[in-house]
């Protein structure tokens, strides 16, 4: 049982209803101010578990509900102490690993668990104070640790990471790992080192990814990705100076990368995942789908592919 309670993630969704103020304030404001509340006060969070939601994880892998071609999360409240198997008998689902149903939630499910997941691993990375050796104790919304010898306070961390769309203006140049399932491009990713900033990341990576310089990149969004162990993924489109386009792929990152025309990207966006071969052994190319950031990088350059950039 000892890894089903450490496991619980406490996903408050009903609001408290006597949090009131001098002024009206927007739903999203109570809201957020309230979870803030519950931060910092641990009697406050004590309370709102009785009444709130919760999903359940296992060893890093929540329960699920297979249904048709989708996952479906239930929320719980307070449970029984059970033991795994019963615990999934009783609830009618199992624990699936994130990775394999990410593509099938809804998008609400897939951001609250992937957020519920990065939260645990971080808690499960930080039992011990890295200055006194000494066990870490978390605070009861889960949101620090502090040691108890010296009180330093830990807060849970994340790893930015820069996706770039390059551009030469007509076509977009895609990537694919050999890690990636067999026939799926990408834009270019890669983590941010230690003192860089976001315009200087995208530099360094495209030019040691495919030895090409960037001219110019826009921010387009970011999204938190829970694989491998949670990142913040920060978006942009570049262009490289045409004329400028010859690619030298760095094959110790990347088993392949090339330009291709808006039309083959098109097409692309338009099609599900294959996942059959084609006659001569080969995969058809593919993207992303829809949830991961990269799709949406994708898809905004095949709608608007000469937005306007600014200088790197
Ligand atoms: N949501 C989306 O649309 C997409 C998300 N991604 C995500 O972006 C991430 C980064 O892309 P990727 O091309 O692999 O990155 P990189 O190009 O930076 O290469 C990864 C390598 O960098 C090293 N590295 C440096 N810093 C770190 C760190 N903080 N954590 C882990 N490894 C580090 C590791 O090398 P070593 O092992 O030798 O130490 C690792 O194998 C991936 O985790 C991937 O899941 C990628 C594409 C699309
Ligand atoms: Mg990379």
């Amino acid at each position: 049982m000892k890894d089903l309670t450490m496991s619980l993630y406490c996903g408050i969704t009903r609001r408290r209803k006597s949090f009131w103020c001098c002024r009206l304030l927007s739903t999203y404001v109570t809201k957020t101010r309230y979870l803030s509340e519950l931060k910092e006060d641990d009697d406050a969070c004590k309370k709102a578990q009785q009444t709130g939601a919760f999903y359940l994880f296992h060893n890093l892998a929540p329960l699920l509900q297979k249904s048709e071609h989708q996952y479906l999360a239930p929320q719980h409240s307070l449970l029984a102490s059970l033991q795994k198997p019963e615990m999934e008998t009783e609830l009618k689902g199992s624990f699936i690993g994130l990775r394999k149903a990410l593509f099938q939630l809804n998008v609400k499910d897939a951001s609250l668990l992937s957020t519920a997941q990065a939260l645990l691993r971080w808690h499960d990375a930080h039992q011990f104070c890295s200055r006194s050796g000494q066990p870490t104790k978390k605070n009861v919304a889960g949101s620090k640790r502090v040691c108890p010898s010296n009180k330093i306070i830990y807060y849970p961390q994340m790893t930015p990471v820069v996706i770039t769309l390059v551009s030469d203006g007509t076509r977009c140049l895609l990537a694919r790992q050999s890690s990636f399932p067999k026939g799926m491009y990408s834009a270019l990713a890669g983590f941010c080192d230690i003192g860089e900033s976001l315009e200087e990341a995208v530099r360094r990576e495209v030019a040691e990814e495919v030895g090409l310089e960037v001219e110019r990149l826009q921010y387009s969004a970011s999204q938190h990705w829970p694989f491998p162990n949670g990142a913040l993924m920060i978006a942009c489109h570049a262009t490289v100076k045409p004329g400028q386009t010859e690619i030298q792929v760095n094959l110790r990152e990347l088993e392949a990368a090339a330009w291709f025309s808006h039309d083959e990207v098109a097409t692309a966006l338009r099609k599900d995942n294959p996942s059959y071969q084609q006659q001569n052994g080969a995969f058809p190319f593919w993207l992303p789908p829809k949830l991961a950031i990269a799709h949406q990088l994708i898809k905004e350059w095949v709608e608007k592919p000469t937005c306007s950039i600014l200088p790197a």
